[in-house]
Order: structure tokens, then sequence, then C-alpha cells
């Protein structure tokens, strides 16, 4: 591999270089140990919802497997690792009652990864919703706020001094757009007039988590947003418009009422009547300062104005002069440097870190002599960090970078046909083998960058 340091990407002193999971795309035994069913047990038990008929029953069984992933890190160098509770593995009922076993087993977790010297940073959901809370409508009924921040508490008392980094919610954006809007992921409905409510509920429960983290907590907690950002197609002013609308519906729809400036006006263009306005009291909720920001980066995407596309009225223009990954999204580096510099802009100047960022491309069932060779996640990886770089370069706090993912694993109701891990996991022997892609991140922790 790579020995040599160039010292032009050398990241700031104690920068801090992860890997990134979540619980039902890598734990399996969903339902073990007392556990409570999620909404994505029963999405992917669902036929016709997963490609494939796949499901996360086992996944990348890392809940039998969590101690040798942590040696896996080790190897990696990983100085952080960023993972996710289920929520119904902890309370199967979303509420009341805990299950210790549960809670243990993120117990026995959070303790090895601090004796291998890694820093454990927990997001509280990461959109495996408890199906008794669905049942009582999920994220419809106002009620989960106190319920997320109930189920918070347990976490935050649980792991107080050894968790020292809180997510509160991955990606609202995705959660709404895909599980109320356009009924691609659990619980898939199809619904704007869910869609403004949910997405409110969304960010209240965020709001009250964080209030009870500042009575309960200790450390620091943030939320965890997916901006991908919009570049018109032309310069005509209905192209124009579509950007706006996009940026609006994507990016702002959850960023301004964290940032204290309520909905984005074009929200209302988008959804028409099923647009609704909420009482001051919840804006202010939902704006309690943070002391964080993740951002979740894959790609940019070029909208023009798209009159039969519901709801945005907006549609990308594929960018065919790029590489595309096998998830269709364009490899496009500036534009994670852009949206670095307008979010620490937007959130003014508050400290950032890329909670996900990486590639799908296609790679064997199973390694070649030991080896996963996958030179475009390689220069995709390459070319992402030194992207970041550059926004450091611009001014942005930013303090870390979190590779999506660890491990290949469930891509949501793609299943296992999308690999994203700087690992391989071959789904038939559960053998881990870090691709070149994860040899190469380890050298970048080991020389902070210099070696890019
Ligand atoms: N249209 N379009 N453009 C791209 C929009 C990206 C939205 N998807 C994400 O950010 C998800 C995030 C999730 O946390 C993780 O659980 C997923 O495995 C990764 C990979 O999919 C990413």
């Amino acid at each position: 591999m790579i020995t040599k340091d160039t010292g032009n990407y050398l990241f700031p002193e104690g920068f801090l270089w992860g890997a990134a999971t979540a619980a039902y795309q890598i734990e399996g035994s969903s339902m073990a140990d007392g556990a409570g069913a999620s909404i994505w047990d029963r999405f992917s038990h669902t036929p016709g919802n997963m490609r494939d008929g796949d499901t996360g029953d086992v996944a990348c069984d890392h809940y039998n497997k969590w101690r040798e992933d942590i040696q896996l890190m080790k190897r990696l160098n990983l100085q952080a690792y960023r993972f996710s509770v289920s929520w119904s593995r902890v309370m199967p009922e979303g509420r009341g009652a805990i299950n210790e076993k549960g809670l243990a087993f993120y117990d026995r977790l959070v303790d090895g990864l601090l004796e291998a010297g890694i820093e454990p940073l927990c997001t509280l959901y990461h959109w495996d919703l408890p199906a008794a809370l669905d049942d009582r409508g999920g994220w419809l009924n106002p009620d989960i706020a106190d319920w997320f921040a109930d189920y918070g508490q347990v976490l935050f008392e649980k792991f107080k001094g050894r968790v020292k980094t809180w997510g509160t919610i991955n990606e609202p954006w995705v959660i709404v757009d895909g599980g109320y809007l356009h009924g691609a992921l659990a619980p898939g409905h199809r619904s704007a007039f869910e869609a403004m409510i949910a997405g409110h509920n969304i960010l209240r429960a965020h709001g009250a988590a964080v209030k009870r983290f500042r009575q309960v907590g200790e450390g620091d907690i943030g939320i965890v947003l997916n901006i991908e950002p919009k570049y018109p197609a032309s310069d005509r002013p209905e192209d124009e418009a579509a950007r706006r609308r996009a940026d609006a519906q994507m990016n702002r729809w959850f960023l301004d009422p964290l940032m204290g400036r309520g909905y984005p006006q074009e929200l209302e263009d988008v959804y028409g009547e099923a647009y609704r306005d909420f009482p001051q009291a919840d804006f202010d909720l939902i704006a309690q300062p943070t002391d964080w920001m993740g951002l979740n980066w894959y790609t940019r995407s070029v909208p023009e104005n798209a009159p039969d596309a519901w709801p945005v009225r907006a549609r990308p223009v594929k960018q065919v002069q790029h590489a595309h990954t096998e998830t269709g999204w364009e490899v496009y580096p500036p534009a994670l440097t852009d949206t670095l510099v307008w979010l620490h802009e937007q959130t003014n100047g508050l400290p950032l870190m890329i909670t996900e960022n990486g590639s799908a491309w296609y790679d064997p069932p199973h390694a070649i002599d030991g080896r996963v060779h996958d030179p475009m996640r390689v220069e995709y990886l390459k070319n992402h960090l030194k992207a970041a770089h550059d926004a450091i370069g611009k001014g942005v706090d930013l303090r870390g970078y979190m590779a999506w993912s660890l491990l290949d694993n469930l891509e949501w109701s793609l299943g296992y046909s999308k690999r994203f891990g700087i690992t391989h996991v071959n789904f038939q022997t559960q053998e881990r083998t870090i691709k070149d892609s994860g040899l190469l991140y380890a050298e970048v922790i080991k020389s902070n960058g210099g070696v890019l």
C-alpha cells in the first residue's frame, strides 16, 4: 500500500477518524433476548418490499460477532465508531419496561470499544421505530416526543461518562421522504399530509431529547442530517425555482427549524394544501441549542423544472460526464466542499462532523486470495477526503469523518445488493475481509491524511 506522505492533506491535530453503521443494517438477531419488533422487522417481512426478499434477520450477525468487529476496527486504526441503538431491543414496547438483556448488548459493546481505545459515537434513532409505537401512530402521534426523550434518558444515564458524543436522529428527511411520502422505506406510507406531521414530530422529538439530555446527560449532543446540494440544470428562471423547491424540500425542511428559522417558505409551494404550520412553542422546542451537527453526504443533484414530478416539481438531470455509483449517485467531490462551507454558514459555525460518506460499487460475493480490490471506492474515498480537507482550509470547523460503512450491510429496501463497506462481508460465511479501500483508510488515519 501507499507509504509516502505527501503532506498536502494533513488534517488538524485531533481530527476524529472513524466508521459508521446502524443497528438494523448490521446486527441481525433483531428479536433475540426479549427485543421487541421494529417497523423494519415488519416492513422487511412484508412481501414485495425488499430486493430479493432480503431481511435484517441475520445481516452481518454483529449481535454475535461484535468482539470480532471491534478487532476489525483496531486493524483499521479507527479512533471512533458511530453506531445506533435499536430502540425496541432496549424498550420492547418503545416505552415503559426496559429489556435489560437488550441494554446489556450495548453496554458490552461500549465497554469493548473503550477498552480498544475507540470512541463510541451513539445515534439514538436510525430508522428502526418500535412496532408497538407505530401501532400507536408512531411519528404521526405527537406523544412520540416524550416517548423518545424517555428512551434517550435510559441511554444517557446508562452510558454517562462512557459515551460522550450523541446523535439524536439520523436523517429526518429520509425517514419522512422514504417512509411517509414515497413509501419506499418503513413504514411505507404515501401521504404528503402525513409527511408534514411526521417531519414535525421528528423535530419535536429531537428537541425533547436535547432538553432531557441537558437535565440528565453528559457530553455533546446533535442531530445528523443528509444534505444533498442542488445546482440548477440551467440559468432559466424555472430551473432556478425548481432548484429552490428541491433545496427546501430536501435540505432546508429540517435544517431551518433546527436553526430557529422555521420552515422554508418554499415548503408550502411544494406541499400545497398538505402544508401546515404549527405553534411557536413547537419551534422553540425544536431549536434547542446543540453542540454539533452531523452531515451525511453522498452526492449532489442538478434539478430541472418538472411539473409532473410530485410533489417537488423538480427532476435531477443525469450528469453523464461524471461517474455514478451502484446506487445511481453522481460522483462529484467538489460539491462536498460546497456543502460543508454552506452548512458552516447556515449553522453559524457549529462544529460539524461528516457522520457518513461512502459509495456503493460492485464487489464480488467473496474475497479472492484474501483480497477485495475496490478501486472505485478507493478513488471516491481519497477524493472526498481531499474535498473535506479543502473545506477545512476555507474555515469550516470540521471535527471528524466517519466512513460509511464499516461493513457491507443491509442497504434497507435494496437488501444486500448494494455494498458500501470498506470491509467486505461474505454473507454466506459471515467472513470479513478488509477491502483495498479499508487498507487505504487505515493508512490515512495513521498519517492523519498525510498519505493523501
Ligand atoms: N436521491 N438521492 N440522493 C441521495 C440521498 C441519500 C439518502 N440516503 C442516505 O443518506 C442514506 C444514509 C443512511 O444513514 C444509511 O443507513 C444508508 O445505508 C446510507 C446509504 O444509502 C445513506
